[in-house]
């Protein structure tokens, strides 16, 4: 249309419309909500029967409301109230109306319009006192392009070139054919400024610019905003096309979503908008940098880059990206190159051991040789020490203490009930939930590469079963010349551990299997005697527990009898686990009597003074008599001495009686086959021996045994019991029975025996005397062959309080036994054969 041929009045009724802008040139479609346009709009209505009337109307944008705009959905082109003409932009369009529809909805409803612009408006005025609003305008009519203006000329060369590089792209985004078709055909045959217009309307620049071009009634103007708002959107189409041309057909919806918000991204950041990285992007910049910082070994690096690179492809909805992710976390959290450095000193080591632990001479000593070998030879190649012993006696607390006299971080593995090799090695990537193993995990805790870990019951570890042997791969954690490159499974790069110390400790030696044991240096610590546990009690368990209840060091004042009460009254144990609690139990009552007196702002009469009345109190009767003192003397109960399961020493008795019968034996007390095989070894030995023994008056006499029955029992019969060592204590209460001699409740013996009544050495002598000591014996019997044990290991104050008698067979332990009195004829006196064997 030549709007220069057209008249336009110069008052024209105003349509302000919100968020659009119409061009001359274009047509634009609008629904009418504000109700004073909405009358303009039903007088038009009401006479548009007449053919010869044109309607004009001037179409105003509303100014950019700059809070609102861009957030809020507009659903109606023409602000439904009455907008102040100051919101009014000071350009229009002057427009014919081609199509004006009634409301359907009856009253409240709206009209609809169709518009085509025809030539930019200035308001000059606006005119009020009709219903609707009206303005005096200066219409531009378009400008017509001299052809001596080079510069114009140049303009609208460019504005071609970049139209046509707009309806590439355009053709490429697959528009519609009818549109493509009718904007070449503008592109080619338009006037420059129409062009422009043109241009504009099709590309839905933001509101601002298309304003701008609006307000542009000078060709030259017109044109340069239009170039520069085309040329950066068509590179910003360039861009979304390139995205679009990569994922296209292949994505569902989710993927879909997530690339156009990469394409709002690179649209945002070509614009200069982007404020804000999305939170993947965060996080795979994030895990990168942390990454960067951990330090890694090469082949660690080598997997992580690869990883990361899997990741930076993936959608992070996908399962696989959060599997990918923990891995990433895992090799940027493992200490790669992190350590402490060692602050060893052996004279503040001594000092720090002996501040932590009493007693355990032998121990520490070992223990700061083996810190000053470590110093000297500054790596871990030695042997691991494995500390033995039975429960509660401060393994667990002397691997702190030497973590803490090294400087180093410490931390416990707790190898009990580990049965599945996964669980030291991690699980393959592969595996649904897969973890790395305990050993990566944790160095991951400590956060340091040369911890001293603290491999606690390595003999309840599992052995070789369907899930692996967990022991085997202690061997690799373990073997100093294989730990630089210990293979966890899920880290599956080489972890080095040359520079962890590792110490375990373990309850029995037993289970342990014997490569296992092979890479280990033992120290033996067994149980405390009453004495040292007093003063276990007095210098650590009750000043820890005194404040672990919030008291002060004065409020709970233990004499030692009391303290010694607890231990053997309530206590029967090789460490001094029971023996803190019971103090504990004495602390939370004086705890609540102290809180009471506050309560009650009676604190004087609070008092810290715990005597043993008090102890019988507070902890109730006593759970352990002495089993000693209780029992009577009679022949056929004889004290023996065990070693338990936990590694800790015992008492236990054996009482055996006869009855008349067939020559029977009967055992009780749940014995296992070596036990048996010892109390039928002991019959067979006294059955040989009767005459001599004096149990039998004539020396072929065969019917005192086959007339009897034997029964022997080891009471606690829920305790399963095994092992030769009861055999001297068997044979001893046998012959108390038959020679109705008593043998003193306060003689124990140990001791295995073989038919020709030879006395075997044992196990566990030091325990045996401890528990001994423990329990009040005052006489031990032991085999010669275990004298060394008593000179190395028993302490000093123990050998002090009981007598210990060696035997290298029966008739020594029968004489020990009887108390010197030799009950038996001397071989040589008895005319004929003793024993053929
Ligand atoms: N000689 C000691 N001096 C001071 N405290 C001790 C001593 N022996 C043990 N304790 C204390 O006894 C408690 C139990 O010790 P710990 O946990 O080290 O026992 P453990 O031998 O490791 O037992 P388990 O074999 O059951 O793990 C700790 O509070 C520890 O401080």
């Amino acid at each position: 249309m030549n709007t220069n041929t057209v008249q336009i009045p110069n008052i024209l009724p105003i349509v302000p419309i919100k968020n659009k802008v119409l061009f001359p040139g274009t047509a634009l479609p609008l629904q009418i909500g504000r109700k004073d346009t909405a009358q303009l709009m039903q007088r038009i209505y009401k006479s548009v029967d007449n053919k010869d009337t044109k309607y004009f109307v001037g179409c105003v944008p509303v100014k950019p409301q700059h809070t609102n705009t861009s957030s809020k959905k507009v659903t109606d082109e023409t602000p439904n109230q009455s907008t102040p003409t100051s919101e009014l932009h000071e350009y229009g369009c002057a427009a014919r109306i081609v199509r004006l529809e009634r409301p359907v909805g009856g009253i409240g409803g709206r009209f609809f319009v169709v518009v085509e612009g025809i030539a930019r408006i200035h308001i000059d005025q606006y005119i009020f006192g009709r219903p609707y609003l009206e303005a005096e305008v200066t219409v531009y009519p378009e400008q017509v392009m001299r052809n001596d203006d080079q510069e114009l000329q140049d303009l609208a060369i460019s504005l071609k070139s970049t139209g046509r590089e707009l309806f590439i792209i355009l053709q490429d985004l697959k528009l519609p054919v009818q549109m493509l078709t009718q904007l070449q055909k503008f592109i080619d045959g338009a006037s420059p400024g129409s062009l422009a217009d043109l241009l504009i309307s099709t590309i839905e620049p933001p509101y601002e610019e298309k304003l701008k071009v609006l307000d542009a009634h000078d060709l030259k103007s017109r044109m340069t905003a239009a170039i520069d708002i085309l040329t950066r959107q068509i590179h910003m189409l360039k861009i979304t096309q390139k995205i679009h041309s990569t994922v296209e057909g292949k994505l569902d919806k989710k993927h879909k979503e997530f690339y156009l918000r990469q394409q709002l991204n690179a649209i945002k950041e070509e614009l200069g908008e982007r404020d804000d990285t999305s939170p993947e992007e965060d996080d795979v910049a994030d895990l990168t940098r942390r990454l960067q910082e951990a330090g890694l070994t090469p082949d660690a690096d080598k997997a992580a880059q690869r990883e990361l690179k899997r990741l930076k492809r993936m959608h992070p909805t996908q399962a696989e990206y959060q599997i990918v992710r923990t891995y990433l976390e895992w090799l940027s959290e493992i200490p790669w190159s992190k350590g402490t450095s060692d602050t060893l000193d052996i004279d503040k080591a001594r000092s720090q051991l002996e501040e932590d632990h009493y007693g355990l001479e032998t121990v520490k000593k070992r223990i700061l040789e083996f810190l000053a070998v470590l110093k000297l030879k500054d790596d871990m190649k030695g042997p691991i020490l494995c500390l033995l012993g039975p429960p509660g006696v401060g393994k667990t607390s002397l691997g702190k203490s030497i973590a803490s006299a090294l400087g180093r971080k410490f931390h416990r593995i707790s190898l009990g009930g580990v049965r599945d090799e996964a669980e030291i090695r991690g699980h393959r990537r592969t595996y649904l939930g897969a973890m790395p193993g305990l050993i990566a995990q944790g160095l991951r805790r400590v956060g340091v590469n040369n911890p001293v870990f603290l491999l606690d019951e390595i003999d309840k570890v599992g052995h070789l079963s369907l899930h692996g042997d967990p022991s085997a791969a202690l061997l690799e954690v373990l073997d100093p010349e294989q730990n630089s490159t210990f293979n966890d499974h899920y880290l599956n790069v080489p972890l080095d551990l040359s520079k962890v110390l590792f110490i375990a400790t373990a309850n029995q030696i037993d289970p342990i299997s014997p490569p296992l044991l092979d890479r280990m240096e033992l120290i033996r610590i067994s149980g405390y005697t009453f004495e040292e546990k007093l003063h276990i009690a007095k210098r650590h368990l009750l000043p820890k527990q005194i404040a672990s209840h919030g008291l002060k060091p004065g409020y709970v004042k233990i004499s030692d009898e009391a303290l010694l009460k607890i231990a053997t009254g309530y206590t029967r144990e090789a460490g001094v686990r029971n023996l803190e609690r019971e103090i504990a139990g004495v602390c939370r009552a004086k705890a609540v009597e102290y809180a009471n007196a506050n309560d009650n702002e009676k604190t004087n009469t609070y008092c810290s003074e715990i005597t043993i009345d008090d102890i019988v109190t507070i902890l109730g009767v006593e759970k352990f008599d002495d089993d000693i003192a209780e029992r009577m003397t009679k022949p056929g109960v004889v004290t023996g001495l065990a070693w338990t399961a936990s590694g800790s020493g015992g008492i236990l008795f054996i009482e055996a009686t006869q009855m008349p019968g067939k020559g029977n034996l009967q055992l009780t007390g749940k014995l296992g086959e070596v036990i048996k095989e010892s109390a039928q070894i002991s019959i067979s030995w006294v059955r040989a021996h009767s005459f001599q023994l004096g149990i039998t008056t004539a020396r072929t006499e065969s019917t005192f045994f086959s007339q009897r029955d034997v029964h022997i029992h080891f009471p606690s019969g829920a305790v399963a019991k095994d092992g030769p060592s009861a055999g001297v204590a068997l044979i001893t209460a046998l012959v108390s029975l038959f020679a109705h001699k008593c043998v003193p409740p306060t003689t124990a013996m140990t001791g295995e025996i073989t038919l020709r009544g030879q006395v075997l050495p044992v196990g566990g002598v030091k325990e045996k005397i401890i528990a001994a000591h423990r329990a009040g014996i005052n006489k031990v019997i032991l085999p010669s062959r275990n004298r060394k044990d008593v000179d190395g290991d028993v302490p000093v104050n123990v050998k002090e309080n009981i007598e210990i008698v060696y035997a290298d067979n029966v008739y020594d332990v029968l004489q020990a036994a009887f108390d010197g009195e030799k009950i038996w004829m001397e071989p040589s006196s008895i005319v004929g054969v003793e024993s053929r064997l």
